[in-house]
C-alpha cells in the first residue's frame, strides 16, 4: 500500500513539474481550465463531457510523454544530432495531432450549443 502511494505522489510530482516548467503544458490546463467551465455553462451531456474529458486527458498525457522524451534526449545527446531532433520533433508532433483534434472535436461537440 505504501508503494502504491509512493508511485502515485512520483506520478503527481511528474505532473506538477510538467505544469511548472511547460509553457505547454500551461496552455493545456488553461484551455482545460475555459472548457469544463463553458460545459457546465451550456449544460454539456454526459457523452459530450466523456468525449470532452478523454480529449484533454489525451492531450495532457501526450504533453507529458513529450516532456519525458524531452527530458531522455537532452539526457542522451546534449549535442546536435539528427536522431535527437528527429525523437523530440516526432513526440511533437504527436501532441500537435491531439491538439488539432482536440480543437475539431470541442468544435463539433460546442457549436450545437451556441447556435441550436
Ligand atoms: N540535441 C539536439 N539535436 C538536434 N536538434 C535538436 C536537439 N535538441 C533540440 N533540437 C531541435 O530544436 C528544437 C527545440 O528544442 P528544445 O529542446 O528547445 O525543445 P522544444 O520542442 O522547444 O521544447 P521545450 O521548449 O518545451 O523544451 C527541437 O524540436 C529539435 O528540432
Amino acid at each position: 500500500m505504501r508503494r502504491l502511494l509512493r508511485s502515485f505522489s512520483y506520478a503527481f510530482t511528474g505532473i506538477g513539474a510538467g505544469i511548472r516548467t511547460q509553457a505547454n503544458m500551461q496552455i493545456h490546463v488553461a484551455a482545460a481550465v475555459l472548457v469544463n467551465l463553458a460545459g457546465l455553462l451550456v449544460h454539456l451531456t454526459r457523452i459530450e463531457w466523456i468525449v470532452i474529458i478523454i480529449m484533454q486527458a489525451a492531450v495532457m498525457s501526450a504533453e507529458l510523454v513529450n516532456t519525458a522524451i524531452e527530458h531522455v534526449v537532452d539526457l542522451a545527446s546534449p549535442e546536435k544530432h539528427p536522431l535527437a531532433k528527429a525523437a523530440k520533433d516526432t513526440a511533437a508532433g504527436a501532441v500537435l495531432i491531439l491538439a488539432i483534434a482536440a480543437v475539431i472535436i470541442g468544435l463539433f461537440v460546442f457549436v450545437p450549443h451556441l447556435w441550436p
